[in-house]
């Protein structure tokens, strides 16, 4: 018996199908792949593609995308430094389930602080939380602005935008960095091929 948070006297329940069952059942290992960078980064992008390609090589995979979450799951939360912490701790508490299942599970969200994110890793178990840092410049994701969101932050009727009024902390040690090379952005395939090798290597597309 035991006391978590402000829930007490509560037993943990153990099934006789484990991970290790589901394993072998998808022939692969779950894993989170944690995606985090600047509003136009390319985050969604790879996320999709990325899920695309997995989904072609029969892979399973699930993309958690912050955007899509805050219509749901987190639509009571806005964005302040407590509510980020929120979004992302619940975020992943859910793509630790999703991994435990067996899933490749992709998180493309801002998740703009580390401690947020070093949490989420804290929360899986070792080396299945991979996090892949889209490395693109500010001038670049502003050009980009599809939603015209930059421009608003610009104008000052959005408050607390990332990367224009509210911080942004680069990983120091993420699994998988997304760069541009010679000023150029490598293709959506080419991010996703950049994961997928990493994948493989690591032995989870593989039970
Ligand atoms: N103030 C502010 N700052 C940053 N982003 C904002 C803000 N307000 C709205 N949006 C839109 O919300 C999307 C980011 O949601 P996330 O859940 O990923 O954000 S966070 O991780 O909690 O910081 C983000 O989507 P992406 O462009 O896909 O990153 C924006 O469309
Ligand atoms: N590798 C890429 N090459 C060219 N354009 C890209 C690439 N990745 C994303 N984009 C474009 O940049 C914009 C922002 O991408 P998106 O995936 O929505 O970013 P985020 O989810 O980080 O906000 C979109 O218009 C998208 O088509």
């Amino acid at each position: 018996m035991s006391a978590v948070g402000k829930s007490t006297n509560i037993f943990w329940q153990e099934c006789s199908v484990g991970k290790l069952d589901r394993q072998k059942l998808l022939k692969q290992k779950g894993c989170v792949v944690w995606i985090t960078g600047l509003s136009g980064s390319g985050k969604s992008t790879l996320a999709c593609t990325l899920d695309r390609e997995l989904y072609s090589r029969s892979k399973l995979a699930y993309v958690l995308d912050g955007d899509n979450l805050r219509h749901g799951l987190n639509k009571d939360l806005g964005f302040s430094t407590e509510d980020r912490t929120e979004n992302i701790r619940r975020v992943g508490e859910v793509a630790k389930l999703f991994a435990d299942a067996g899933l490749i599970c992709i998180a493309s969200l801002i998740s703009p602080y580390r401690k947020d994110r070093d949490s989420c890793r804290g929360i899986l178990p070792e080396s299945s939380f991979i996090e892949v840092f889209m490395n693109m410049p500010l001038e670049l994701c502003e050009a980009r602005d599809p939603k015209g969101l930059y421009k608003l932050a610009r104008a000052g009727k959005i408050k607390g935008f990332t990367g224009i009024d509210d911080p942004y902390e680069p990983p120091l040690n993420c699994e998988i960095e997304i760069k541009q090379e010679n000023g150029v952005c490598p293709s959506p395939n080419a991010m996703a091929g950049q994961v997928v090798g990493y994948l493989e290597e690591k032995g989870f597309l593989h039970e």
